[in-house]
């Protein structure tokens, strides 16, 4: 078995999906986490993109222990200095230099001669191996680029320092065949690759990103990139997830391994799909929820004899757990505690003291807690802000009628702690508390996207609401989750503004 490892770029790649705007603290649990699935590489981000990308991703750097982080730079000087400066501390450091090799991307995008952007890569790659070991070098939009020239640069990138050579499928473009030519083209035809790991980098354009990462992998790559839920720009990139499944159930038929910890998948999915506002679809392989349902009646009939009949992957090799102790209003600390650990949190006595207050308060309205239940719980006591200056919903109130416009009162904590109330009406109830918190936090805002989901089945589920909004021509989410859906839109506008107030400040 040839161990593949494993690059993801979620908090750099993922985050460049139209409308996520990750804050500091949630790129730092998510990075907590992508540690913990046991990630050989982590891409933290694009520090010279902005100041507050910059402090993300150093902070990653100095916490992640057992991954590489890297961060992204253009192949010049300052965006290199400034990857540098935020990934220096990092027990594994690595910089990324990309340049974009293909014709259409040299002449109209860079505006450069083939023979320049040589030039500049090797100059750059050089400039960047006095700072750091561990070079990565991509060839952007290497799928469309020609395949004796690539090679050529590859040699020259390689000589300069480069310690893995990326090959993008930038725009989704390239098919498995391909793919997989370019690899051996570049195994056969570049005198010094084996001194370096070869990686791919797939998008998901065609809905090949996977089976062109595998075609890859079969043909030199020893390096996969993507991401988790496989988001990213436009249509997103090859999905870890389904990669490192894949290797495991089909080990019979591809001799490749990762070190992934599978049972970890689930809740990493779950994690970003929080933070990001990007829910996955029902029917998304491996982490939807449906991947593991059974509808209809001659499967259904067939589990129940053997489970093999329609089930290839098992739902606990990925972490998702069917229980059989019920949580609710008459359960203890103990099997709290239990379920809490078998959920994978690891949290202090004063933390599982707050979670179990929290569970306690949701037994009294509901009376099965679901494991999605106390991933919500446990997520919002693990990424505690209320220490944080920032808004807070003192109480709300919704008069609604059919025959008139609904008015909303609200009461809100400012950040510097003084108490504000105000009153206002709106098309609809949601409408209307958001007036309302607008006219109190002084700020103009555009509703961008609304998002109503529940968290679990029956009338009792927690609602949860995503929002995009758009301040000061910044997008932020917003995610708010509680038993009632105007509650819940609440929390999840106010969860939007607090972004906008913490990265101002
Ligand atoms: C394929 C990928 O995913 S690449 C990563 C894409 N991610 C992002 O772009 C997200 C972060 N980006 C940003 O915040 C901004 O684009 C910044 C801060 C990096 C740059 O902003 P600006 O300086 O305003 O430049 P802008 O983005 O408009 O244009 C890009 C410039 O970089 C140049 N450029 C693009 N790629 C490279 C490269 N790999 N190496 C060197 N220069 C490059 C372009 O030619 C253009 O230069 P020009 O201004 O001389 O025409
Ligand atoms: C910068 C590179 C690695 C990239 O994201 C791409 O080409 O898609």
């Amino acid at each position: 078995m040839t161990r593949i490892k494993i690059f993801d770029t979620t908090l750099r790649d993922g985050e460049q999906s139209p409308g996520v705007n990750l804050n500091q603290l949630e790129k730092l649990e998510i990075a907590k986490q992508l540690e913990r699935l046991g990630v050989d590489v982590m891409e933290a981000g694009f520090p010279a993109s902005s100041q507050g990308d910059f402090d993300a991703v150093q902070k990653i750097a100095r916490t992640i222990k057992n991954s590489t982080v890297t961060a992204l730079a253009r192949a010049n000087r300052n965006d290199i200095d400034r990857a540098w400066e935020a990934i220096k501390d990092a027990s594994h450091p690595r910089i990324h230099v990309f340049i974009a090799t293909s014709p259409i991307h040299m002449k109209d995008k860079l505006k450069k001669t083939p023979e320049q952007v040589v030039e500049i890569a090797v100059e750059m790659v050089k400039y960047a191996k006095e700072k750091c070991d561990d070079i990565e070098w991509s060839a952007e939009d290497a799928s469309r680029s020609d395949l004796a020239f690539l090679a050529a640069i590859i040699e020259q990138v390689i000589d300069a320092g480069a310690t893995v050579i990326n090959l993008p499928d930038t725009v989704g473009y390239t098919t498995p065949k391909e793919y997989g030519e370019m690899f051996k083209y570049m195994k056969e035809n570049v005198p010094n690759i084996e001194r370096v790991d070869l990686s791919t980098h797939c998008h998901d354009d065609l809905g090949m990103a996977l089976a062109n990462s595998i075609a890859g992998v079969q043909n030199g790559a020893t390096q996969v990139e993507g991401t988790i839920n496989g988001i990213g720009e436009r249509a997103g990139n090859a999905s870890l997830e389904e990669l490192a499944v894949t290797f495991e159930i089909r080990k019979d038929f591809y001799p490749f391994t990762t070190q992934f910890v599978l049972n970890e998948i689930k809740r990493t999915s779950d994690l970003i799909s929080q933070f990001t506002g990007m829910v996955v679809p029902g029917n998304k392989a491996i982490v939807g929820r449906n991947a593991f349902a059974h509808e209809s009646g001659i499967h259904q009939d067939g589990v129940l004899k053997n489970a093999q009949t329609y089930e290839i992957i098992t739902p606990e090799l990925v972490g998702v757990h069917s229980n059989n102790l019920v949580l609710g209003k008459h359960s203890g600390r103990h099997a709290f505690k239990d379920r809490i650990q078998q959920l994978g949190f690891n949290l202090s006595d004063e933390k599982i003291a707050d979670a179990f207050l929290a569970f306690k308060q949701l037994t009294d309205r509901k009376k099965e807690v679901t494991d999605d239940d106390l991933f919500v719980i446990l997520m919002e006591i693990q990424t505690d802000t209320s220490n944080r200056k920032q808004y807070q919903l003192r109480s709300f109130q919704v008069q609604y009628d059919s025959a008139h416009s609904p008015t909303a009162t609200v009461s809100l904590l400012t950040p510097d702690g003084e108490e504000v109330s105000g009153k206002n009406t709106g098309a609809g109830s949601v409408e209307a508390l958001y007036n309302t918190i607008e006219g109190l936090i002084k700020e103009e805002t555009y509703l961008t996207d609304f998002n109503l989901s529940s968290i679990g089945r029956g009338k009792d589920a927690l609602a949860e609401v995503h929002v995009s909004l758009s301040v000061d021509s910044q997008t932020v989410n917003g995610r708010g989750t509680a038993q009632d859906v105007l509650e819940a839109a609440s929390s999840a506008f106010l969860n939007a503004v607090n972004r906008v107030f913490i990265l101002r400040n």
